[in-house]
């Protein structure tokens, strides 16, 4: 096949594929493949099936032999009744199918097989997963900051986001904030286009879109479309599902591709696909807008309905003149994939397939994230230090609490003294500080579960790495948690008056601080395993009593049964070496009353020793650095499941759904994935499971 360089730079200069300037500039500076003039994009896919195996082994074609093209200048539209793979079709064409899906035939990014996922593309998802605490200017200008070349100068970054501000039309709401469970904010409609201007800001040349429009009214859904029709005449490719559009919205489409039960109805230009119904005899009525006829002739949900009617409406039905009233969806929609197969519009895109992909055009580097590491983490500390400290629910709320609890505490141990009958109070009050009081930092977890979703969102989409992420996560949590636990862990310190000396003061602080960033950062790795909120909780709050029983307060160390509670998993639990440090840092050097005045005074270490069962040999700052190291260790672990989750996972759903596939067909599969295609994670999984969380709102 002969091979064409396209575009080369022309003897005056060099071409650029229909950019704005503004677009070419950030283009130059920011790609490191060699500018070889144009840099738009041509995406064609030929013969595009792909096959989803169930739960039960069997397999169902979502998408079957599916042949089009995208074309920079151009906004398509991707339609269908629900369930007809819209969102299948644009997961294949981003490179981020479902584990369990299987794809076939040829997707080609300017004549070459590319990855398409993490950054390449950019992907607008249905879920505005936004931070709700920052107004719509901080939100771009810190993407900004996370994505663009450190050494370009902040005022052209600041260029760069308010030209997007404006080119989305958030003028008027540029300073508002995104709006949360107590925060005001801007509409839905609004929220859509923030989350379009961030995909844009890195000025891609390639743009997927899943609904943009769904949940907008009319106005708003004509906007939005606009919009994307301008980025399209930025030179650009957009591809945007579309549910339902009105006929405003529906004319700012160039192209259109209809689909039904995964097969191709139409694919060809918005303005003739009216020709093309009438020609294969569902010609639109005169009064009806043109997307709803083309979506009534296909849906065979009408046929359900129809079967249902009676009397009056039955009749009304059937003396109409409509043809598609004669017939059922299913016959329409079966006529119409046949007739398309022999149409001209079929032919000229499979004409145009071969011609567009016999042209090797520039190689797309990825979109993704031109900032160093550095500049990430600081980036992203800083936008979550910002949001913890506006979200009232993010710790303001457990400060209150902490110190509600905290004089609780203190008021029923006031001035704890050194009775006899105090040894036991000074153990059960370490107990439930070390117990109950970390234990309320679960109470976090709705908003961790909030920042992850951002966090996958960006992810996917190339804007940072996981590594960034948890350090801006470590390290902007911080302050808020020394605060809280210095705070409540000094009313507590004081009012009961535990061991006096600094040094005492400091260790019990430590240690509490200590243990509430444990539980953090257990509930962190929580959260990349399970990232339902109720479950979540459920889950860390019943790990967490398990590790409070073997603590060595509720059974004494000795006690403990040996084969599992005590070896590992009290040395596992968090709140035993806390209590062990605790313990020592309490009574050490104290003298106690004996039951009878009589009797001698007992010193504090023959209570660590022979009733709470303490190895004293063991200096209370080893027990402190084990938590310490604990911290690191679930950091670690959240770190590790992520990465699992995102590389481990998908290659296992895909091994098991091919092993079931094999098993029940007795065959091996031969439809493969190209290219690795459907092992980059499936933001649809990501959807689908984030889906209760978004309900809560
Ligand atoms: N990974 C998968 N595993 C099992 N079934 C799948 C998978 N992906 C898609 N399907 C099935 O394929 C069909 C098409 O789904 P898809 O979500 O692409 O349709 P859609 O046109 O986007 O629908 P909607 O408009 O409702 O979002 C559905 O019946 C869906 O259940």
């Amino acid at each position: 096949m002969m091979e064409i360089e396209s575009n080369k730079p022309a003897a005056n200069g060099v071409v650029v594929g229909g950019l704005s300037p503004l677009s070419e500039t950030l283009w130059r500076e920011t790609t490191s493949t060699e500018f070889v003039g144009d840099v738009s994009a041509r995406l064609t896919w030929k013969d595009l099936t792909v096959m989803v195996t169930l739960s039960n082994g069997e397999t169902q074609n979502v998408l079957e032999g599916l042949t089009g093209y995208a074309e920079p200048g151009t906004l398509m539209a991707l339609m269908g009744p629900s369930g007809s793979g819209k969102s299948t079709l644009l997961d294949a064409l981003s490179g981020r199918l479902a584990a369990n899906a299987f794809l076939s035939g040829t997707i080609l990014l300017n004549g070459r097989k590319t990855k398409l996922s993490f950054g390449t593309a950019a992907y607008v998802t249905q879920d505005d997963n936004l931070i709700g605490t920052l107004t719509v200017r901080e939100t771009i200008s810190y993407s900004a900051r996370l994505r663009l070349p450190d050494k370009m100068p902040w005022s052209e970054k600041r260029a760069l986001v308010e030209s997007t501000i404006i080119e989305m039309g958030l003028q008027d709401c540029a300073d508002t904030v995104i709006g949360n469970w107590h925060l005001r904010g801007i509409s839905g409609g609004e929220k859509r286009r923030v989350s379009i201007a961030l995909e844009i800001l890195m000025r891609p040349r390639l743009l997927f879109l899943d609904e943009p429009t769904s949940g907008l009214d009319s106005a708003s859904a004509f906007f939005v479309t606009q919009t994307l029709r301008g980025l399209s005449r930025d030179g650009r490719t957009v591809v945007a599902s579309v549910h339902q559009p009105s006929s405003e919205v529906f004319e700012l489409f160039d192209q259109l591709y209809l689909l039904s039960g995964g097969k191709t109805v139409y694919f060809g230009q918005v303005s003739e696909a009216y020709e093309f119904f009438a020609q294969a005899g569902f010609p639109c009525p005169s009064l009806r807008n043109p997307s709803d006829h083309f979506l009534r002739c296909i849906n065979s949900d009408f046929d359900k309905v129809k079967a249902t009617l009676k009397g009056s409406m039955k009749l009304r039905f059937d003396a109409s003149d409509d043809p598609l009233e004669k017939i059922t969806t299913a016959d329409a929609t079966r006529a119409l994939i046949d007739f398309y197969r022999t149409s001209q519009q079929c032919y000229s895109a499979k004409e145009k397939v071969d011609e567009i992909s016999k042209v090797k055009g520039t190689v797309l580097d990825s979109g993704g994230s031109q900032a160093s590491f550095l500049m990430q983490s600081y980036t992203l500390t800083k936008r979550s230090f910002v949001n913890m400290s506006r979200d009232f629910g993010y710790y303001w709320l457990r400060l209150l609490i902490y110190i509600v609890v905290t004089v609780c505490i203190g008021t029923i141990y006031l001035d704890i003294g050194t009775s006899y009958s105090s040894i036991l109070a000074r153990g059960s009050c370490a107990s439930f500080v070390f117990g109950f009081v970390t234990f309320m930092s679960i109470g976090g977890f709705p908003s961790f579960v909030e920042d992850m979703k951002v966090f996958q969102r960006e992810r996917l989409n190339g804007h940072y790495g996981v590594t960034a992420f948890v350090i801006g996560n470590t390290l902007s949590a911080m302050p808020f948690l020394i605060m809280i636990t210095f705070i409540s862990g000094t009313i507590c310190y004081f009012m009961v008056r535990l061991h006096p000396g600094f040094e005492h003061y400091m260790f019990f602080v430590l240690c509490l601080y200590a243990s509430v960033t444990v539980v953090e950062s257990l509930m962190m790795a929580i959260a990349s395993i399970v990232p339902n909120f109720l479950m979540g909780i459920i889950i860390g709050a019943g790990i967490q009593g398990i590790f409070m029983l073997v603590s060595g307060y509720f059974r004494l160390p000795n006690d403990i049964p040996k084969p599992v509670w005590r070896y590992p998993m009290s040395y596992i639990s968090f709140h035993f070496w806390a209590l062990q440090g605790q313990y020592q840092n309490d009574l050490e050097g104290l003298l106690f009353e004996n039951q009878s005045p009589l009797l001698p005074k007992i010193p504090g270490e023959y209570i660590l020793v022979n009733v709470f069962q303490i190895d004293v040999a063991r200096s209370k700052w080893i027990d402190l650095s084990v938590i310490f190291s604990m911290i690191i260790i679930y950091r670690i672990i959240f770190f590790l499941m992520i990465k699992i989750s995102e590389d481990v996972t998908p290659w296992i759903r895909g091994l098991i759904a091919r092993r079931r596939m094999q098993q029940k067909n007795g065959t091996q599969n031969t439809t493969v994935a190209p290219d690795g295609l459907s092992h980059s994670p499936s933001l649809r999984t990501y959807v689908a499971k984030r889906g209760t969380a978004r309900e809560k709102k």
